[in-house]
């Protein structure tokens, strides 16, 4: 059996760091990544053949678990009649009909082929609507590694040290406003000196790349209020909530309704895709019916739509997000709990199947700088203590813990017997 030093030793041969995306090393907590052969429900194999209970869940996608089988046989049977044919398919229309039937504001959609492409698309079609070049995004919001929103990001970016990567051009860059998540009142501020020259707001309805930070009461509310007042496109990236924290998306949870959406993740069901939309009079702008182009040769590929489909099925199943929710409202109460018992000062925020944990004195975490000046020391020893346990939860302190519909009664008590240990070492 191959050991894990050595696969990733033949990793970081030809792959820099060994990874195909820098948060899958282990870089945020020390050490060197894990190899994983197989999925089980709420679980992963390694190619050690051990077996964990997964809170990653590819980070986000799987909100059925790994190898469902009714995804799997939804790409077995598409694949076998072929893998991309570059022209419509009838897969495409009924994923935009599911699509817009559970998100409202998505009047129109197009899909793509990652969460990054799809911020992207949209961020272009907002500034060619408008006509205007300035855009808003919020410090510690990811909205992947799109230049003009590589400016104070979350996630990795700001694991490693990098929130604002090099190569991106400066002239780029000072298009982009940034401002601090959770403040109405800085929003206000900067819409009355510019309002005029915005082209958009793009968020995070929940701000699942620095952990996971709910909106504030009225948060929401103030940006949809600014963009109407000045005629800014607002974007709601629900690349990570959508279909996730309510089967219409966090619009649906915190009722408000954007002009444009971004989705990613689970509309794929595992599967690489992206997909934004929102009013028919702005995405009527986009190529072949507008001048603001937009392409994709992969774009909506059969395989995906499948996987996609087969998720969006189960999940509308009644009281899906509620039995999520109150699994991982089950969790962050025992980690609580538990963590007390030990002298653990510890903060969670759940929001549907998003879980943060937090190394903190705050009683509530809702603004940045909680986040990034939470105990990471303590973050790196909880999740090395775990992982020593066979719980894998994101090797990164800023990413937030997905559960799925396979996390069961099993799962919970393990994940915190495993946490009363490891909390009692640390305490
Ligand atoms: N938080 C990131 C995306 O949502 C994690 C995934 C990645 O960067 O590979």
């Amino acid at each position: 059996m191959p050991h894990t030093h050595e696969l990733f030793e033949a990793a970081s041969r030809h792959i820099p760091g060994g990874v195909n995306s820098p948060v899958r090393a282990f870089k945020g907590v020390g050490g060197e990544p894990m190899f994983f052969k197989r999925g089980e429900g709420a679980r992963m194999i390694s190619e050690s053949d051990r077996s964990y209970i997964d809170y990653v869940g590819s980070w986000g996608p799987l909100i059925l678990g790994h190898a469902n089988p009714k995804v799997v046989r939804a790409v077995q049977e598409t694949a076998a009649q072929g893998l991309s044919f570059g022209t419509p398919t009838v897969l495409e229309t009924r994923m935009a009909d599911k699509v817009c039937d559970l998100v409202p504001s998505m009047e129109m959609i197009r899909m793509v082929n990652s969460g990054t492409e799809a911020t992207m698309s949209a961020i272009r079609l907002a500034r060619g609507y408008t006509g205007r070049d300035k855009i808003v995004k919020f410090e510690g919001n990811f909205h992947g590694h799109v230049d003009s929103l590589l400016v104070k990001a979350g996630s990795g970016a700001l694991t490693f040290g990098s929130p604002s990567s090099p190569g991106v051009p400066a002239s780029l860059a000072e298009h982009t406003l940034t401002l601090t998540y959770n403040d109405a009142d800085g929003v206000r501020e900067l819409f009355e000196h510019m309002g005029g020259q915005i082209a958009g707001i793009i968020v995070e309805p929940v701000a699942g790349n620095m952990n996971c930070v709910p909106p504030e009461p009225g948060f929401l509310e103030t940006l949809r209020e600014v963009c109407d007042a000045h005629g800014s496109v607002l974007i709601f990236d629900e690349v990570m909530t959508g279909f996730r924290v309510a089967l219409g998306g966090a619009q649906q949870r915190y009722g408000t309704t954007p002009d444009l959406t971004c989705l990613g993740k689970v509309v794929g069901g595992g599967m690489p895709v992206g997909a934004f939309g929102g009013r028919r009079a702005i995405m009527e702008q986009l190529s072949p019916l507008g001048p603001v182009y937009q392409a994709g040769t992969l774009a909506g590929n059969p395989v995906t739509m499948a996987a996609g489909l087969a998720t969006l099925e189960q999940i509308e199943e009644p009281g899906f997000h509620e039995r999520l929710e109150n699994r991982a409202r089950e969790l962050a109460e025992g980690l609580e709990e538990r963590a007390r018992a030990h002298g653990i000062a510890m903060t969670t925020n759940v929001v549907g199947g998003m879980l943060g944990i937090f190394f903190t004195e705050d009683e509530q975490v809702t603004r940045y700088h909680q986040v990034v000046n939470s105990n990471l020391d303590r973050f790196r020893l909880f999740f090395h203590g775990m992982l020593n346990r066979g719980i894998y939860l994101a090797p990164a302190p800023f990413e937030a813990c997905f559960l799925s519909s396979a996390h069961g009664d099993a799962e919970i008590r393990e994940t915190l017997e495993a946490a009363d240990a490891t909390l009692a070492e640390l305490g």
